[in-house]
C-alpha cells in the first residue's frame, strides 16, 4: 500500500514518578522524522554502542513541556487529526488507532483529560464545527457513533449499559467485511454531553 495512505507516528511521554525516582535515563532522541535510540550508558564502559535510527511520518517529543520541541496535544491533533477529518469529508474511510505497551500513553494521546483534550474529543469538536460551516444546500450530514471494548477477546457494547455483561459476536459480511453483531449505533447531532 502507498505510504501516503498510512501515516505512522511515535510519541515519547514524560517520565512517571517511578521512573524519575529510579533516575531513569532517556535514551530516545528525536529529530524531525527520525527517532534515535541510544544504548543505555554502562558505568564500566567508556564507549557506547552505536545508536539505532528509525524513520516515521511524525515523531512527537513530549518528555518535557519546557523544551522548545515539546509536542502538545494540540500539535499531535494538528498533525494527525485534521488530515483524517479532511479525508473523511471527501468520502474516504478513515481509521486511527494507538498501539503500545501498558502505560505508554495511548489513552492520554487518544482521549487526554478534561483540560488537555486528546485526539478523539478534538476530532469530535472539529467534525461538528466543519458540519456547521458547510453551506451547500445539496449536502446533508448524518453522524452515528458506536463505542465498544475488546477485552480478553470479548467484545462489549459501551453505549448499552444493559448489555454490559453480555459479549457480542464478531461476524463477517460478504460485502462489508467484519462487523460486530448487535453493536448499538446511535445518531448524534453534537459533541456536547446532554444535561438530561
Ligand atoms: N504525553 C503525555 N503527557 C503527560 N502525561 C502523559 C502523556 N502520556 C501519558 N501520560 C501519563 O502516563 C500515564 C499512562 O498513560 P496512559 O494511561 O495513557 O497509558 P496507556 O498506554 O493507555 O496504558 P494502558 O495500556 O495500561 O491502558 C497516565 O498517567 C498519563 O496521564
Amino acid at each position: 500500500m502507498a505510504s501516503d495512505k498510512i501515516k505512522v507516528a511515535v510519541r515519547v511521554r514524560p517520565f512517571n514518578r517511578r521512573e524519575k525516582d529510579l533516575g531513569t535515563e532517556c535514551v530516545v532522541e528525536m529529530s524531525q522524522c527520525q527517532t534515535i535510540l541510544q544504548h543505555p550508558s554502562e558505568p564500566d564502559k567508556i564507549e557506547r554502542k552505536s545508536p539505532k535510527s528509525f524513520a516515521f511520518d511524525h515523531c512527537f517529543y513530549s518528555l518535557d513541556p519546557s523544551l522548545p520541541e515539546f509536542a502538545s496535544q494540540e500539535k499531535v491533533f494538528d498533525a494527525l487529526g485534521r488530515d483524517i477529518l479532511e479525508n473523511a469529508f471527501q468520502g474516504y474511510n478513515a481509521c486511527i488507532f494507538a498501539y503500545g505497551q501498558t502505560g505508554s500513553g495511548k489513552s492520554y494521546t487518544m482521549m487526554g483529560s478534561q483540560d488537555n483534550k486528546g485526539i478523539i474529543p478534538r476530532l469530535c469538536d472539529t467534525l461538528f464545527d466543519l458540519i456547521a460551516k458547510q453551506q451547500s444546500p445539496e449536502l446533508s450530514y448524518k453522524v452515528e457513533v458506536s463505542y465498544m471494548e475488546i477485552y480478553n477477546e470479548k467484545v462489549h457494547d459501551l453505549l448499552d449499559p444493559k448489555a454490559n455483561k453480555q459479549s457480542l459476536k464478531v461476524r463477517e459480511h460478504n460485502v462489508l467485511g467484519p462487523y460486530v453483531d448487535g453493536l448499538s449505533q446511535l445518531a448524534v447531532t453534537s459533541f456536547q454531553v446532554s444535561s438530561s
